[in-house]
């Protein structure tokens, strides 16, 4: 599992370390500039001889990058400064200064000429404008240091130094402008935004430099990894039989959508479900593509509603609103045209499963009003934690990075998919595949608040690494991807 801790937690566990004299920054920079030159060795077979150049801000972010930087003047760097700020770290750039490192100031307006010839001649920059102590995003000299590099042709390598600089670090949104990284090197332990959309998007690859920190109380955000999604999913015991393993009521598609009835019945279907119950007008289209299925009412253990469901299907609504009124004992994965029939509050074995369109509407009838997709796009997490608190529900809420918020607020941040999925009924088929993991766990589910946010996860994970399986590195349809989840399953239950 990758965890996240807040700034604040970062600084109360590097207190005690540093009162005791422990040489963080020291040790942040000799991992930094170790990282720095194995990237240089990867791009252009050796490290001598390169040009880098530093971006440096006022505080320990610059800090850090001037020591690192001192560092690699001594494997043969050639190593340009440029200070964004007139404060600056005194101790980091007396050491570049001492290893005969130039420097060049961003701030008089007169330099600009030479920074603008020596970030076009880097092959790699450090971006170390603001780290854990930035607030508001990058301004002035800095944000023309971000425009030169973004623009500079050939591009780059761009090493950002703990965070891409400018970024919510705690929250996850870009403050204004970010320059996107090809690696970020982060210290002590990852910060939220390094899994967090749409920062995250902006770190490139995250290597973590060890200081020893050691941070109290639960992760801001984390990540499953296969490990920790094998350890969640039900594998049936050798005694057990179709409706020990969990029976899944599919309240999905309508006249108009049949599609999705078939797309979430095949989720269901694929991630290994003891039965599927099917209710509502495309039975016989289920029944073509999946024959296992039952259609009918009957005892299940949790239920799929919402997908394809028509605003005008008045049968298939009143299906969902009877769903709906036994959720205290059931769990229910809520999709799409079921969003806007969710009672007033829910426990957390309830998952609501919107993109930000979806999303944005379903905080608009509770009070928030003017909250648009954009919005939901630029701060995801604020606008998931915001619908579970107002409904109480587990919110998992679909995107390039899929965010869960889940009881106490608990955050899991999945990046697990290819662009590729973004495509019309995958979000069907991720209703069904989480509805078989609540039928299959859910007696855990109702008595544990906190596993149906696990289960969201883990369930956008299988999701996102099936549409990888279904066809690496190019297009899937959504019936592809539910084809794929049996074989990803059987690796991650095998490994
Ligand atoms: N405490 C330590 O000894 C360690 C700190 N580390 C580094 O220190 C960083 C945090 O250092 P700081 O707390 O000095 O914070 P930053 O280096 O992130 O700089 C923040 C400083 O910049 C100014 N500032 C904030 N927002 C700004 C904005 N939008 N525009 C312009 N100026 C702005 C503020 O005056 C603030 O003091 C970490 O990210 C990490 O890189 C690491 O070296 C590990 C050890
Ligand atoms: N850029 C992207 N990269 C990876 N996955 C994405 C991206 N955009 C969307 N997805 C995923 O694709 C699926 C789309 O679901 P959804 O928007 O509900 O579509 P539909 O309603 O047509 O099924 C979600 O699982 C979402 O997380
Ligand atoms: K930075």
């Amino acid at each position: 599992m990758l965890t996240s801790w807040t700034a604040d937690a970062v600084r109360a566990a590097e207190e005690p370390l540093l009162a005791a004299g422990v040489p963080l920054m020291g040790r942040a920079a000799f991992g930094l500039a170790g990282h720095v030159a194995r990237a240089l060795r990867e791009a252009r077979g050796r490290v001598r001889g390169a040009r880098a150049v530093l971006l440096v801000g006022p505080g320990n972010n610059g800090g850090d990058t001037l020591h690192a930087g001192a560092l690699l003047t001594r494997r043969g760097v050639a190593v340009t400064a440029v200070l964004a700020s007139p404060r600056v770290h005194a101790d980091g750039l007396a050491a570049l200064t001492a290893a005969h490192g130039r420097v060049l100031r961003a701030t008089d307006g007169t330099g600009r000429a030479d920074v603008t010839a020596a970030v076009r001649a880097a092959h790699v920059v450090l971006d170390g404008l603001l780290g854990i102590g930035g607030r508001g995003g990058v301004r002035g000299p800095a944000a023309w240091l971000v425009e030169e590099v973004a623009a500079a042709q050939p591009r780059p390598l761009v090493v950002a130094v703990d965070v891409p600089s400018g970024v919510g670090v705690d929250d996850g949104t870009r403050q204004g402008a970010v320059l996107d990284a090809d690696l970020t090197v982060t210290f002590g332990v990852r910060k939220p935004a390094l899994l967090l959309p749409p920062a995250a998007h902006a770190a490139g690859r995250v290597v973590l430099v060890d200081l020893g920190l050691d941070p109290a109380g639960a992760p801001a955000a984390v990540r499953l990894e296969a490990e920790d999604v094998a350890t969640l999913w039900p594998v049936p015991g050798r005694a057990a039989h179709k409706y020990a393993r969990g029976v899944l009521g599919v309240v999905a598609g309508s006249a108009r959508y049949p599609g999705a009835a078939v797309l979430s019945v095949a989720g269901a279907v694929r991630a290994g479900v003891g039965m599927v119950r099917y209710l509502g007008a495309a039975g016989p289209q289920v029944l073509a593509a999946h024959p296992e299925v039952v259609v009918g009412d009957g005892r299940v253990q949790a239920w799929v509603v919402g997908s394809g469901v028509a605003p005008d299907d008045d049968a298939q609504r009143e299906r969902v609103r009877d769903v709906l009124a036994r959720a205290a004992h059931e769990p229910v994965v809520v999709d799409a045209g079921a969003l806007d029939l969710l009672p007033e509050r829910v426990p957390a074995h309830v998952v609501l499963t919107p993109h930000a369109g979806e999303l944005a509407a379903l905080l608009a009838a509770r009070g928030a009003a003017g909250v648009t997709r954009e919005d939901v796009e630029a701060a995801p997490l604020a606008h998931a934690r915001r619908a579970h608190e107002l409904t109480g529900a587990t919110v998992l809420l679909k995107g390039a990075t899929t965010v869960v918020v889940g009881h106490g607020g608990a955050v899991h941040a999945q990046a697990d998919a290819p662009a590729w999925l973004a495509t019309a009924g995958a979000g069907d088929v991720l209703g069904g595949v989480l509805g078989a993991l609540l039928a299959g766990r859910a007696r855990d589910a109702v008595t544990d608040p906190m596993l149906p946010a696990a289960l969201a996860a883990a369930a956008a994970a299988v999701h996102g690494w099936a549409a990888h399986a279904a066809n690496p590195g190019g297009p899937v349809a959504a019936a592809d991807v539910a084809g794929a989840v049996p074989g990803v399953v059987a690796r991650l239950v095998s490994a």
